[in-house]
C-alpha cells in the first residue's frame, strides 16, 4: 500500500520515471487517435452509396466509376442504423423530462447524436479506393444554419450533417451554425452551399436567434444600394419547421427566406420543404433529405470539376412560385424510393395525381357536409373518409409523451399517476383537492380524453410536445374504450407500487377502486366530441368528475352535461396578458374566453375559476380579475402558484416566476377585498401553495365552511335525473382544512414527511 502511495506522490518521481510516463501517454494517445482517425471513419462508410446520376454520369473525376444499382431503401429499413442519443428528431421536443432538476440533454452543448438512417442510400456507390483518390482540394464545405427555440431545427441540422458526411464524399466538411453566429453579408460571397433550418413562432415570427438575419434579409431586398443579383453565387436550400394549425402563418419564416433569397438571385439546390408538427416531420425530413443528398452530390461534383460556373443543371430556378409545387413534391414523396434526378418527371406526375385525388375527396366532403371544415361536436370527423383522418398521437409523439411518464390510451387520450396518489398511498398526505373538497388522492385518476388543446401556455407541463388544434380533426376513439383504457393503465401503475416502502396495505387495496377522475392532466378534455358520453360512463361507475377547461370552447361548455365540479382556467386578467401567457391559437381568443365565462355563469353547477399565479406575469392586474369573476360568478376561486417544470425553450419561465405561499395568500386576500366581501379565503394547502376562495353566501353555513363534497349524494342526484344545484351535495369542511388552522391544510390522519434538505411546510419562504 505504501508503495502505491509513494508512486502516486509525483513530487518524489525521478527524471527517468517522468520520461517513462510521458512515453506511455504518447503511445496511448497515438493508438486512440488511430482508432478515431478520419480514415477509420471513412472505412466505416465504405459501403455508403453516392449518386453520380446527379451529374448525368458525366463526372470527370476518374474515381466515380459507376457500379450497378444498389437495392433501394425501404421505409423502416434500419440496416446501418446508429442507435443511442436522445435528441433525435423522434424526440425533438419531448426527450427531456419536464421535471425540474433532472439532467437534460437540451442543456447539453453537445450536438444531438442522430439515430438517423445514415445509410440513406444514394445509388451507385463509389468504390472505397476511388473515393480515397479524390483530391482534398476538390472537396467542398457545406454550411447548415439553423434558428430554433425548442431545438427541432438544431437536431435536424445535425442529422443532415451526419447524413451528408456519410453519403457524399465530395463534401469535405459540414459546418453547423446557429444563424445568429453567421455574418449575414457573407451570404453574398459565400462559396459553400448553405442549408437553412428555420422554425416559425407566434404570428409567423422568427425565433430570437433569427430575428436579426430575417430583418436584414427583408431590408436587403429593398435597399437601392444593393445589387438585386447580390446572391447570385449562393447555392441554398431551406427546410422550414412549423405547425399547419397556424394556417396562414404556417412556416412563414422559411417560406419568406426561401422567397427572398430567390429574389436576390440565390440558386436553389433543392425545393423548399416544410416539416409540419401536426403531421410527420420525420417522414418529411427523410423524403426531402433523399432529394437533397442527390442534389448536393451533383452540386459538389460540378463545383469540384468546373468551379463556380456551370451549375445551372443543379439549381432550382430562383422564383418562389415554382417552389410551392416542389414543396408538394417533398411532402408527398413516399419516402420508400429514392428520387434521382431522372425520376423527377415521374414524381411530378405522381404529385399531380395525388393533388387531384385530394381535391376530389375534399369536393366530395364539401358537397356532403356543406363544407370541408369540421367543428367540435359534429360528426364530420367521424364521417370523413378513413384515409384522410389522422391519429392525434403520432408514433413520434407517443414516444415523447411516454418518456414524460404518460400512458397513452387509444389514439388521443393519456393517463399519468399523480405524485399525490403515491403520497397518500404511503399516508404522507393528499393533494389540495383532498383538503378543499375531500378527494381521496390515492383513489383519484388523472387523465384526459384529448391530449390536444388550442393553446401553447408558457407553463404547460407537456413542454409543447402535444398536438394543437382549433377543432377536432383526428380519428376518434369510443368513450367506453378510453375510460376502460385509462382505468386499466391507472391500475397497472398502482400495481407497480406494491412493496414500495411505506405503502399502506389498506390504502393499496382501496386504490383498486377509483373514486375520482381529474380531467385536468393536459390538453383540452371538452375538445373530445364524446365528452358527455365519457362523463356519463364515469358517473355510472360512481367515479366523480372534476373537469378543467381552458376557456376557448364556449359551445362545448354550454353543451356539457353536469359534472361534479367544472373548472375554467383563468390564466390572465387582460386580453394582452392572456395572449402572452396562453399563446392561443384562436384569433378571437378573448371573445371566446369571455363567452366561456358567460356560459359557466349560466350552468348553475358547482363551478371553479382556477388561477395559476405566475409572478411578474399575471399577478398585478387585480381589477381585471374582479371584472372576470363578476362575469362568471363562480362558486370558488382556486389560486395556485405556478409549478416550475424545468427549462423549456418555448417557455422561458424560471424559479423567479414561482411565487411564495405568503405571496399567493396576500394576492387572494387583496382580491377578496376588491370583490366587496362576496368571497372569502376558505381553505389553504400550504404544501402545494394553493388557496381556496369561496362564495360566502353559498358555502359558509352554521358557523363553518362547506366546501367538501358528498360524492354519494352527487351520484344519487345524477341517477334521479332531476335538476339540482351545488348546494344539494355539499359537505362540511373539517377544521384542519380551514384557513387559519395551524395545520396549514394538512390532514392530521396523515404523517408529514420531509425530504432531506426541504423546508418544512408553513415556514416562511415555502413555495
Ligand atoms: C408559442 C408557439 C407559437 C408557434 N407559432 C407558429 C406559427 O405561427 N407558425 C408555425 O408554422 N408554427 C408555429 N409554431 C410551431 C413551431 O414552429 C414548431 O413547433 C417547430 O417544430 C418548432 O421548431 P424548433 O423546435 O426548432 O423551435 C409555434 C410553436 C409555439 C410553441
Ligand atoms: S391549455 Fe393546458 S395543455 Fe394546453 S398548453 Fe395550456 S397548460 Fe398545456
Amino acid at each position: 500500500m505504501s508503495f502505491i502511495l509513494s508512486l502516486l506522490d509525483v513530487t518524489s518521481w525521478s527524471a527517468p520515471s517522468w520520461i517513462l510516463v510521458a512515453t506511455l501517454l504518447f503511445a496511448l494517445w497515438t493508438v486512440n487517435r488511430q482508432t478515431l482517425s478520419p480514415s477509420k471513419v471513412e472505412k466505416s462508410r465504405d459501403q455508403t452509396p453516392v449518386n453520380p446520376t446527379a451529374n448525368g454520369g458525366q463526372s470527370k473525376i476518374k474515381s466515380y466509376s459507376t457500379r450497378p444499382k444498389q437495392r433501394r431503401a425501404k421505409k423502416g429499413d434500419t440496416s446501418g442504423e446508429v442507435t443511442g442519443g436522445c435528441c433525435n428528431v423522434e424526440e425533438d421536443e419531448g426527450c427531456c423530462s419536464s421535471n425540474a432538476g433532472e439532467s437534460c440533454c437540451k442543456s447539453s452543448s453537445k450536438p444531438a447524436t442522430p439515430t438517423s438512417e445514415t445509410a440513406i442510400p444514394i445509388e451507385n456507390v463509389p468504390d472505397r479506393e476511388d473515393t480515397e483518390e479524390i483530391d482534398d482540394e476538390k472537396r467542398i464545405t457545406l454550411k447548415i444554419l439553423f434558428a430554433t427555440q425548442t431545438r427541432t431545427s438544431r437536431t435536424l441540422s445535425y442529422r443532415l450533417k451526419e447524413l451528408v458526411e456519410a453519403n457524399v464524399p465530395l463534401v469535405k466538411e459540414v459546418e453547423v451554425l446557429n444563424i445568429a453566429d453567421y455574418e449575414n453579408e457573407d451570404l453574398m460571397t459565400e462559396k459553400s452551399p448553405v442549408v437553412f433550418f428555420l422554425s416559425t413562432y407566434t404570428e409567423g415570427s422568427p425565433t430570437e436567434d433569427a430575428a436579426w438575419f430575417y430583418q436584414w434579409l427583408e431590408d436587403t431586398r429593398f435597399d437601392h444600394r444593393v445589387n438585386k443579383q447580390c446572391m447570385k453565387s449562393l447555392r441554398f436550400a431551406v427546410f422550414g419547421l412549423g405547425d399547419s394549425v397556424y394556417e396562414e402563418n404556417y412556416c412563414t419564416v422559411a417560406k419568406r427566406v426561401d422567397k427572398w433569397i430567390g429574389e436576390l438571385a440565390g440558386r436553389r439546390i433543392c425545393p423548399l420543404a416544410l416539416g409540419d408538427k401536426s403531421d410527420d416531420t420525420e417522414h418529411q425530413f427523410i423524403t426531402w433529405t433523399k432529394l437533397f443528398l442527390s442534389r448536393i452530390n451533383g452540386v459538389a461534383n460540378h463545383l469540384s470539376i468546373a468551379g463556380e460556373d456551370n451549375l445551372d443543371d443543379f439549381v432550382e430556378e430562383g422564383d418562389y412560385e415554382s417552389s410551392e409545387e416542389e414543396e408538394e413534391e417533398a411532402a408527398t414523396g413516399s419516402g420508400d424510393e429514392l428520387m434521382d434526378l431522372e425520376d423527377m418527371g415521374a414524381m411530378a406526375a405522381k404529385i399531380k395525381s395525388a393533388k387531384q385525388q385530394r381535391t376530389e375527396e375534399e369536393a366530395a366532403l364539401s358537397s356532403n357536409k356543406g363544407g370541408p371544415k369540421r367543428r367540435i361536436g359534429t360528426k364530420d370527423a367521424e364521417e370523413r373518409p378513413e384515409k384522410l383522418i389522422k391519429e392525434m398521437v403520432t408514433p413520434m409523439l407517443r414516444k415523447s409523451l411516454e418518456k414524460q411518464g404518460y400512458k397513452i390510451v387509444g389514439t388521443h387520450s393519456g393517463v399519468k399517476i399523480c405524485r399525490w396518489t403515491k403520497s397518500m398511498l404511503r399516508g404522507r398526505g393528499g393533494c389540495y383537492k383532498h383538503t378543499f373538497y375531500g378527494i381521496e388522492s390515492h383513489r383519484c385518476m388523472e387523465t384526459t380524453p384529448s391530449l390536444a388543446c388550442a393553446n401553447k401556455c408558457v407553463f404547460c407541463w407537456r413542454q409543447h410536445t402535444n398536438p394543437v388544434g382549433t377543432e377536432w380533426r383526428w380519428k376518434m376513439d369510443d368513450a367506453v374504450d378510453i375510460v376502460d383504457g385509462a382505468m386499466d393503465n391507472h391500475y397497472k401503475m398502482i400495481k407497480q407500487l406494491k412493496g414500495v416502502p411505506g405503502v399502506k396495505p389498506e390504502r393499496f387495496e382501496e386504490a383498486f377502486t377509483i373514486k375520482h377522475c381529474a380531467l385536468s392532466l393536459v390538453g383540452e378534455p371538452i375538445m373530445y366530441p364524446k365528452i358527455n358520453e365519457y362523463v356519463d360512463i364515469l358517473h355510472s361507475r360512481n367515479v366523480s368528475s372534476f373537469l378543467v377547461t381552458n376557456a376557448q370552447f364556449p359551445d362545448a361548455i354550454e353543451n356539457l352535461k353536469p359534472v361534479t365540479q367544472l373548472y375554467v382556467s383563468i390564466d390572465a386578467g387582460t386580453k394582452e396578458d392572456l395572449k402572452k401567457i396562453d399563446r392561443p391559437l384562436f384569433r378571437d381568443y378573448w371573445e371566446r374566453f369571455l363567452a366561456c365565462l358567460d356560459a359557466l355563469g349560466k350552468k348553475g353547477q358547482r363551478t371553479v375559476y382556477r388561477l395559476t399565479l405566475v409572478k411578474d406575469k399575471n399577478d398585478s392586474t387585480l381589477d381585471s380579475y374582479v371584472t372576470l369573476i363578476s362575469r362568471g360568478n363562480p362558486d370558488f376561486i382556486e389560486v395556485k402558484g405556478v409549478t416550475y417544470c424545468g427549462f423549456s425553450g418555448a417557455s422561458h419561465l424560471t424559479m423567479k416566476n414561482v411565487p411564495y405561499h405568503h405571496e399567493v395568500l396576500t394576492f387572494c386576500k387583496d382580491l377578496c377585498e376588491r370583490l366587496g366581501g362576496k368571497y372569502e379565503v376558505a381553505c389553504v394547502h400550504e404544501h402545494s401553495c394553493s388557496v381556496l376562495i369561496a362564495d360566502k353566501a353559498r358555502y359558509y353555513k352554521d358557523g363553518g365552511w362547506w366546501t367538501w363534497i358528498d360524492y354519494n349524494r352527487f351520484f344519487e342526484l345524477i341517477r334521479e335525473g332531476k335538476p339540482f344545484t351545488s348546494e344539494d351535495y355539499m359537505e362540511r369542511t373539517p377544521d384542519w382544512g380551514v384557513v387559519g388552522d395551524e395545520r396549514g391544510g394538512f390532514d392530521p390522519e396523515e404523517t408529514r414527511f420531509y425530504r432531506k434538505g426541504r423546508i418544512p411546510a408553513g415556514e416562511e419562504g415555502q413555495r
